[in-house]
């Protein structure tokens, strides 16, 4: 299918944002919009996430980009990575969202995001770890993300993991990255695409729930 150019259509400019009410799977609020798009290794997060950040001019980060050596070297050997790897990596990322959230930056992260407390975390920080101490106070306000879950077969991307070339991750890490997986649902604020449509089908699709709601 051959995606219909930007301009034809009008939910696709980024000028939209600041009109349109969010309620339900968008993430629109004031005006900016941070997305965060998850999934297990190989869903797709990079690709689709920096093909959305450019097509509305929005900034783009790739988790991958954050780790530290310690974690990008376990997971080339192929260990999986715990709770404890993970928490400070997703802690710097939340601290990411949280200054573009006050410069008023758009922003995509690609992230995996496996577990509800790892998005909890992408939303409120180190306070989402903290809250069985509710007598300390939360220090900022939780941030406003719309999660794009790209949900998919084994099957399917095992076979493109298969294809891909000079990644670290490893295809064998990919059963526990499925067994790790806590699907984001309702009252996370958040949508499912599915990672068997076409890439462009799948930005459409992403671009439609932000701008539309
Ligand atoms: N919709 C799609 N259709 C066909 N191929 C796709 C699609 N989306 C991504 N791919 C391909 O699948 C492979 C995995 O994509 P990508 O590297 O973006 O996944 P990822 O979720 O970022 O992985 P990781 O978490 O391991 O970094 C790439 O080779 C990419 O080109
Ligand atoms: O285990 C995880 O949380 C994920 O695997 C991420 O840490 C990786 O960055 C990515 O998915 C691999 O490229």
């Amino acid at each position: 299918m051959t995606p219909p150019r930007q301009e034809e259509v009008p939910w696709a400019r980024p000028s939209c944002s600041s009109r349109l009410p969010r309620e339900r799977g968008g993430a629109v609020g004031l005006g900016m919009v941070l997305v965060v798009v998850m999934g297990v290794s190989g869903a797709g997060k990079t690709t689709v996430g920096s093909r959305l950040a450019a097509k509305l001019g929005w900034k783009f980060y790739d988790a991958d980009d954050y780790h530290s050596p310690e974690n990008k070297k376990k997971m080339a050997e192929g260990i999986a990575l715990n709770d404890e790897d993970r928490i400070p990596w997703l802690c710097a990322l939340h601290d990411i969202l949280r200054r573009e959230h006050l410069s008023r930056q758009d922003a995509v992260l690609a992230c995996s995001a496996l577990k509800k407390m790892y998005r909890h975390i992408l939303v409120s920080g180190a306070s989402a770890i903290e809250s069985s101490h509710p007598e300390q106070p939360r220090e900022n306000p939780a941030l406003q993300i719309l999660f794009v879950h790209l949900d998919g077969s084994v099957d399917t991307i095992a076979g493109r993991l298969e294809k891909r070339r000079g990644h670290f991750m490893p295809p064998e890490l990919l059963k526990s990255q499925f067994d790790t997986l806590e699907p984001p649902r309702t009252p996370e604020n958040c949508i499912t695409v599915s990672l068997e449509k076409s890439l462009p089908e799948v930005v459409l699709e992403i671009e439609h729930a932000i701008f539309s709601g």
